[in-house]
C-alpha cells in the first residue's frame, strides 16, 4: 500500500459513466435505435427484462447529476456519447437536438470547473449500421472515423481528452463470442475480426483526430492479470493462453504492432493472416490508455472452456463483489508496473475502477456501502503504490457516479457512488461518496 501523497499535483480524480446506462430516452429528440435498444427489447436478453429506456434519467437530469459531481469535488467526468443520438442511422445527416444534448452537458460540466472525458464509443452501435453488417464489415473503421470527425470538430475546443472505443474485448467476446452482449452474435470467426476492425477504427479515428485535434487521445481496456490457481504446468500455461486472450489480445498489436502468436493456437482455423500493413496501422501513436480495472483471474487448466481451454474460477474463501469478482487490488498495482515494464510506460489513466455489492437500504438519506467503501480506498492505494514505483499515472475514475443499467444484470448490480431510486429516479449519496469527497480534497493522503 502506499503511505503518504503519492498523487502528483494536476492528478484527475474523476468519475464515469455512459450513455445507455444512464441516459434513459434513447430515441427522445429524433435520436435512432442502438443495438442495445433493440437487445435490451429482446426478451431474455437481460435481466428481468428491464431496459434503458429510462435508466437514470441524466437526459433530463444531467444539470443535478453535474451538481453532484461538484459537490464531491470532482476534476473530471467521464462520459460517452450516444452515437445514434447525433447519428440516428450512423452515418450521414447529423441530428442537430442531439448533439446540442452533449454540447450543453459538455458546458454544464465547464461552468463548475469539471473536465470532460468523452467516450465516443461505449457499446451502442446505431442499429442502422448493425443492419450493414456492424464491426464485422471492414467499412466499420470509416463510419466511425466519420462519426468522430463530427464530435471532434463540435466539441475539441471543450474536451480535453478523448477515448475512442470502451473495452473493445467485451465487445468482440461477449458480444459475438459468447453472445451475452448485444448483438448477440456467437461466432469465433466473427469476434476476431470484430476485435481487428474495432482496432482499425481507434487506429482511424486517432489518424483523424491527430489531423485537427489539439488535446488528448487514447481508447479504454479491460485489464485484468491472470494468476493459475496451482502451480502445475497446465495451470500455468492456461493462466498464460487466458493473458493473451484478456490481455495481450489488445496491447500487444496497439504497443507493439503485433499481435501474441497464442492467438492462432486459441482461435485455431477461426484466425486469418491479418495483412501487415492494417497491424502497423493499428500501431497508432495514441496519447494515453485508459485502463478499466476491476479484479484479476484465477485461471484452471480446462479443456471443456473455449476457446482458452482456460477456466476462471473463484479462488476458495477469497471476498468477491456482487458480480462474483474478486477483490483484488494488487491486481491494479501489477497491471499498472507491467504495463510501465513491458509496454513503453505510456500515460496511463484508470479510466474505471470500483464494485457492485449488496447495498443495504437508506437510512436517514444514506446508504451505508462500507464494502464498496473499502474496495475504494485499497484500490486507490494501489494506483498510488503504482505511482510510487513508477508508473506513469495521470487520474482516476471511479466506476460509476450513479448506480445504472449493468448491461446484461440489468439494474441488479449496483455500481454507484450514488444510489438511484428505481422508482423516482432520485439520487441519494452512499457512504462510498462522501469517502471519495474527502480522498480528494485530502489527494489521496494516507492511502
Ligand atoms: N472473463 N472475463 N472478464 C470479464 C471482463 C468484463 C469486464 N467488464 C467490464 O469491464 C465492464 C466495464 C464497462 O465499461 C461498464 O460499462 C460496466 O458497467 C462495468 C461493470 O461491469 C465494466
Amino acid at each position: 500500500m502506499s503511505r503518504g501523497h503519492a498523487f502528483p499535483s494536476g492528478f484527475i480524480w474523476g468519475a464515469a459513466t455512459s450513455a445507455y446506462q444512464v441516459e434513459g430516452y434513447p430515441l427522445a429528440d429524433g435520436a435512432g435505435p442502438s443495438i442495445w435498444h433493440r437487445f435490451a427489447h429482446t426478451p431474455g436478453r437481460v435481466a428481468g427484462g428491464a431496459t434503458g429506456d429510462l435508466a437514470c434519467g441524466h437526459y433530463h437530469r444531467f444539470r443535478e447529476d453535474v451538481a453532484l459531481m461538484a459537490e464531491l469535488g470532482l476534476s473530471a467526468y467521464r462520459f460517452s456519447i450516444a452515437w445514434g443520438r447525433v447519428l440516428p442511422d450512423g452515418r450521414g445527416r447529423v441530428n442537430r437536438k442531439g448533439l446540442d444534448f452533449y454540447l450543453r452537458l459538455v458546458d454544464a460540466l465547464l461552468e463548475h470547473d469539471i473536465q470532460p472525458m468523452v467516450t465516443l464509443y461505449h457499446w451502442d452501435l446505431p442499429a442502422a449500421l448493425q443492419e450493414r453488417g456492424g464491426w464485422l464489415d471492414p467499412d466499420s473503421a470509416v463510419w466511425f472515423a466519420d462519426y468522430a470527425q463530427i464530435l471532434f470538430r463540435a466539441l475539441d475546443d471543450r474536451v480535453q481528452a478523448w477515448v475512442t472505443i470502451n473495452e473493445p474485448w467485451v465487445v468482440a467476446v461477449l458480444g459475438h463470442l459468447e453472445g451475452v452482449h448485444a448483438p448477440g452474435h456467437r461466432d469465433a470467426r466473427e469476434a476476431v475480426r470484430v476485435m481487428h476492425h474495432l482496432l482499425l477504427a481507434h487506429a482511424e479515428a486517432c489518424a483523424t483526430y491527430g489531423a485537427l485535434g489539439r488535446h488528448q487521445i487514447g481508447i479504454a481496456l479491460n485489464l485484468e492479470p491472470q494468476h493459475p490457481a496451482s502451480d502445475s504446468e497446465a495451470d500455468r500455461a492456461a493462466a498464460d493462453r487466458r493473458d493473451a486472450f484478456i490481455n495481450g489480445w489488445l496491447l500487444d498489436p496497439l504497443f507493439h504492432g503485433r499481435y501474441p502468436e497464442a492467438m492462432a493456437d486459441i482461435f485455431g482455423s477461426a484466425w486469418p493472416d491479418f495483412p501487415s500493413t492494417e497491424i502497423d496501422r493499428i500501431r497508432c501513436p495514441a496519447d494515453f490508455l485508459g485502463v478499466n480495472y476491476y479484479s484479476r483471474g484465477w485461471v484452471r487448466d480446462d479443456p471443456a472452456v473455449q476457446p482458452t481451454g482456460a477456466a476462471r474460477i473463484e479462488r476458495p474463501n477469497a471476498p468477491v463483489t456482487a458480480m462474483g469478482w474478486e477483490v483484488y487490488p494488487r491486481g491494479l498495482t501489477e497491471i499498472l508496473l507491467r504495463l510501465k515494464t513491458q509496454y513503453g510506460n505510456p500515460p496511463v489513466y484508470i479510466t474505471e475502477n470500483g464494485a457492485a455489492f449488496e447495498d443495504s437500504a437508506p437510512t436517514a438519506g444514506r446508504v451505508e456501502d462500507p464494502r464498496r467503501v473499502a474496495y475504494l480506498r485499497e484500490h486507490i492505494g494501489a494506483a498510488g503504490a503504482a505511482i510510487q514505483a513508477g508508473a506513469d499515472l495521470r487520474g482516476y475514475f471511479v466506476w460509476s457516479l450513479l448506480d445504472n443499467f449493468e448491461w446484461a444484470e440489468g439494474y441488479a448490480k449496483r455500481f454507484g457512488l450514488f444510489r438511484v431510486d428505481p422508482s423516482d429516479q432520485s439520487r441519494l449519496p452512499k457512504a462510498s461518496a462522501e469517502c471519495y469527497k474527502d480522498i480528494i480534497a485530502s489527494h489521496g493522503a494516507g492511502l
